[in-house]
Formats: structure tokens, sequence, C-alpha cells
């Protein structure tokens, strides 16, 4: 089996001469295909999580991806990684261009980028709105046309930052559906940040739970939500659960 994320120890400092521990000693294994949902209260190091995973932040102390062989598996390189964050950033330019250029920074030649961008706007059902300026969307058709441009791009790898955080329902429903689906192609990984725990028992399989930094929980989706383990993670954990900590 494919590891596509190895991590010992892990040790992630932030802010003026770092001196903010926003990842405390977490040590993690996540294989190819895996769905998991990365939980915890305000500030508890999700995002950094992420960040790290994509290599957007340092890691200051621990161990990252060394090759693993054997029974373990192996550590893949140079996979195509994919991260979308709570507000996509998009280009001052039309739908369809913000994924050509998204392809033509990857390497395509600017003439071989306008079939896989309509192919990619078709994937999210965008393509009535191709020639919109992509900021005046909705939010919802936003993170929609930000998911095209990175599936655009085929990862094998999705690292996803809260991304239906900032949506109404309908839209949170339909981008729920876009991560379901491009989670179910073959290989996929997901690995998303989410304060929405039905979103999390929806989608995910597996569940990372960090307080402070520290991963205080790693466990299949239906172990995490029995209130006994949640009581042995720590006190905040179940009352996290229950909605009564942000
Ligand atoms: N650029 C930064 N400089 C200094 N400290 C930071 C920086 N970014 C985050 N932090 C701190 O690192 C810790 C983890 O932050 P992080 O954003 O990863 O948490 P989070 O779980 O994603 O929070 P939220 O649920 O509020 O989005 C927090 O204490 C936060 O204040």
């Amino acid at each position: 089996m494919t590891v596509v994320f190895d991590w010992q120890g892990v040790d992630v400092r932030l802010g003026g001469r770092a001196q903010v521990q926003a990842l405390q000693g977490v040590t993690l294994r996540i294989h190819a295909g895996e769905r998991v949902a990365v939980i915890g209260p305000n500030g508890s190091g999700k995002s950094t999580l992420l960040r790290a995973l994509h290599r957007l932040v340092p890691v200051a102390a621990g161990r990252v991806e060394a090759a693993s062989r054997g029974q373990a598996g192996v550590v893949e390189a140079g996979r195509r990684q994919a991260m979308l964050f709570q507000r996509p950033f998009l280009l001052r330019c039309s739908a369809l261009n913000n994924i050509r250029l998204g392809l033509w920074l990857a390497g395509l030649p600017w003439r071989a980028t306008r079939q896989p961008a309509w192919a990619a706007l078709e994937r999210v059902g965008l393509q009535a709105w191709a020639d919109r300026s992509a900021r005046a969307l909705s939010g919802g058709q936003q993170q929609r046309l930000a998911f095209a441009r990175a599936w655009a791009l085929r990862p094998q790898v999705w690292l996803l930052d809260e991304p239906t955080a900032s949506l109404d329902p309908h839209a949170k429903r339909e981008i729920e559906q876009l991560m379901a689906v491009f989670a179910s192609e073959p290989g996929a990984t997901l690995v998303f940040a989410s304060h929405n725990l039905g979103q999390v028992k929806r989608l995910a399989q597996r569940v990372l739970y960090l307080e402070g930094g520290r991963l205080l929980a790693d466990l299949p989706v239906e172990r995490f939500f029995d209130e006994a383990i949640l009581a042995q993670t720590s006190p905040q954990a179940l009352a996290f659960v229950r909605g009564e900590v942000g």
C-alpha cells in the first residue's frame, strides 16, 4: 500500500522568531485512498497541519516522509497535491482563464489549455459561467471553480482547509458532493479540516483530533465519536464534539 504521508514527531513553530509552537510531536501515516478529517478547537493546529503536509510551512523538528518500504509500503516521490482554502484565491480574469492559467503554469502550452479547462469547468457544472469574471461569481461558484482548477491538474492528494466554512447551506452541499466525487476517484487521498461534524461523519473514514498542536486521537470515524473514547481522549474533546467549545 502506498504511504502518502509519513511523519514522526513533527514540530512546527510559527510567528516572529518562530515562538508559537503550532504543532508538537505529531506522528501520523496516511495511505493512498484514505479520507481523513482533521478536527479540533480553534487554534488547535488544523490549518498548520494541512499547510505543513503541503510544505507551505517548514518543519522545525521531526521526520517527514523518509521512504519506508516493506510491510509499511512505499512513500511515493513527486506526487501531485492540491490545497484549497476556505476562501479561494482566484485571479482577476474569467472563470475559464483561471483554469487555463493554472494549466499553463503547470507547463502546458497556452493553446493546449482550452480543452482540459473546459472539461474541468464541465466537471463542476460551471460551463455557463466560463466567460464571467471569476471574482464576480458567488462564493459557492468560486469554490467550485477552485476545485475545477485543481482537478484540471489531476491531483492525487487533496488537502482542503475548511472548504465549506464560509458557504451557505446549498453551496455547502454542492461542495461536499464534489469532495465526495473527487475523493472517490481511483487512488485519490483526501485530507480535510472541518468544524462541521456532520460533514466529517459523511465524508471521512478516519479522524485526526488536535488540541494545542498535539495529535490526541487518530481513530476510525465511528470509534472517534464514541463518547466513552472521547472522554478518554481529553475533557475538551468531549466538550468539543458536544458543541460546548469552539
Ligand atoms: N502566522 C502565524 N504566526 C504566529 N502564530 C500563528 C500563525 N498562524 C497560526 N498561528 C498560531 O498557531 C496555532 C495553530 O493555528 P492554526 O491556524 O493552525 O489553528 P486551527 O486549528 O486551524 O484554527 P482555526 O480553527 O481557528 O482555523 C494557533 O495558536 C495560532 O494562533
